[in-house]
């Protein structure tokens, strides 16, 4: 389709929120012209973005050589794309109601009763292809550790269960259910008023006066970090933040917002580098299929090439998990830092749970260092970080502190969770040992090197 010279809606970053924005304007008034600008690849009909374990595989930062191997080889097109970010990978909207203009994101697929969720809009939220022994496993052990198992946490109010977990995996296609198709190229296939322009990173917004009237962009190139906290780079190479970082670097100020930039947050994930168990030799996880074993990843291909509604591609091998918060006794435990952010936050909100922990049917994770095996892993989130152009150059990087660890409060919940989770772990049936092969190296002398348990179970 050929591009209009002018629009009426530029949209720049076609994430979760601009494929939402772009496509839901398009829609509402055919009249209106809308342009979403995306730094990364379109995402079209692309396997290695509708398939959960491949989508996940192709995120990891801990592809182990054979993985890489397998990548580079097979796929050869695709593995040199994908330090790039590609158009609306991530589903990333929680299932919720636009209340005054009743507008349905969501479409959920899990068995459930809580009239949170929404059942007609375009984001399909199921538990996924296939169910593994593992998952029921945790569960049981969750329960055995008093964490009970529900149906449904995903309502915003539960803040202490369990769950089968809940996936953006559409339950009748088998395929990930990703902002793009759901909002974007639905309505590109219906309507003409919606271009969409990939491969192309927004520098700055052009301003007549106070009023934007454009943007500038270039051609996306150094892909590896085309992903970036799209809002802040765009906004003070515009003239839109702290005035005296924005005249350091000659740029005129628009508008003086110190705000800009600061209070990045995210959340902790301890993964593969923390926690791994090894699990039966009958237990049924993707390690073989990551570790890049040729036949099982035939098989697996084959599998999802029949019926992907069942097949193992159709899930992230994320089969279940539980939310939870600490006791009265374990916050005594938990230092002044967490227990004054329990008192100013968490303490009267008891929909909020401080941590939550999944099960992973497998290690997303760096296969030679693993003794051959099944393992599992669990993870959990949490702090304040920034973001801020040093240059007005569209290619050259921000600078980015995460802020990752900056709060001692966040460091009691991190250990507290992460014995919980080891806690559930030790109580599955499947489970044979605890693996140091990831953990961070100490000293053997030092009293925080951690040291292999033996097998709970053989
Ligand atoms: C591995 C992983 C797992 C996650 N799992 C979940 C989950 O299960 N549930 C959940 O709710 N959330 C999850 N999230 C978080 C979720 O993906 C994000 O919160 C969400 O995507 C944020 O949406 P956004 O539109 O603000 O930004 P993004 O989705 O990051 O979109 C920004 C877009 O802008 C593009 N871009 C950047 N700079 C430019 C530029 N200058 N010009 C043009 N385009 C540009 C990028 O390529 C990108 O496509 C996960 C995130 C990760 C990384």
């Amino acid at each position: 389709m050929v591009h209009p010279q002018e629009v009426d809606i530029i949209v720049a970053g076609g994430g979760s929120a601009g494929c939402v924005v772009a496509g839901r304007l398009a829609y509402a008034d055919p009249t209106l012209k809308v342009m979403l600008i995306e730094g990364g690849a379109n995402n079209r009909d692309d396997p290695w973005v509708y398939r959960q374990v491949v989508s996940f595989l192709e995120c990891s930062p801990t592809h182990s050589p054979a993985q890489t191997r397998y990548l580079r080889e097979e796929h050869a097109e695709r593995w040199n794309q994908r330090q790039g970010d590609v158009l609306h990978r991530h589903g990333g909207i929680l299932p919720f109601a636009w209340e005054e203009e009743h507008c349905s994101l969501s479409n959920c697929q899990k068995p459930s009763n809580s009239e949170t969720h929404e059942y007609d809009g375009p984001i399909a939220i199921s538990n996924g292809g296939t169910i593994t022994a593992l998952a029921q496993d945790s569960l049981r052990a969750s329960d055995a550790l008093g964490v009970p198992f529900s149906d449904d946490i995903q309502d915003l109010n539960t803040s202490y269960a369990s769950e089968i977990w809940a996936k953006y995996i559409n339950r009748d296609t088998g395929r990930r259910s990703d902002a793009a198709t759901a909002y974007l190229h639905s309505v590109m296939d219906t309507q003409t008023n919606l271009f969409l322009r990939t491969n192309a990173r927004v520098s700055r917004v052009v301003f007549e006066g106070d009023k934007a009237v454009g943007v500038a962009y270039v051609p996306a190139r150094n892909r590896g970090h085309a992903g970036q906290i799209v809002e802040t780079i765009i906004l003070e190479r515009s003239g839109v933040g702290n005035a005296e970082r924005l005249q350091k670097l000659n740029i005129k100020v628009v508008n003086d917002l110190p705000g800009v930039g600061e209070e990045y947050q995210d959340h902790y994930t301890t993964i593969s580098s923390e926690i791994v168990f090894r699990v039966s030799n009958e237990s049924a996880t993707s390690d073989d299929f990551l570790r890049g074993d040729k036949e099982v990843q035939k098989e697996v291909f084959q599998e999802w090439a029949l019926s992907p509604e069942k097949a193992r591609l159709s899930s992230n091998a994320i089969d279940a998990g539980f939310k939870i918060r600490p006791t009265e006794a374990e916050l005594k435990e938990m230092g002044p830092e967490f227990n004054e952010l329990w008192d100013t936050y968490f303490k009267e909100k008891a929909d909020k749970p401080v941590m939550f922990g999944v099960i992973v049917s497998g290690a997303y994770a760096d296969h030679t260092l693993l003794p051959p095996g099944k393992f599992q892993y669990l993870e959990y989130p949490a702090s304040h970080g920034r973001i801020h152009i040093h240059s007005t150059k569209p290619y050259v990087e921000p600078e980015f502190d995460s802020g990752l660890m900056n709060n001692k409060a966040d460091f009691a919940p991190i250990r507290w969770s992460h014995k919980k989770t080891r806690e559930v772990a030790r109580r599955m049936d499947a489970l044979r040992d605890e693996l140091t092969s990831h953990h961070p190296r100490f000293h053997p002398a030092s009293p925080a090197a951690a040291k292999d348990i033996d097998a709970c179970r053989k």
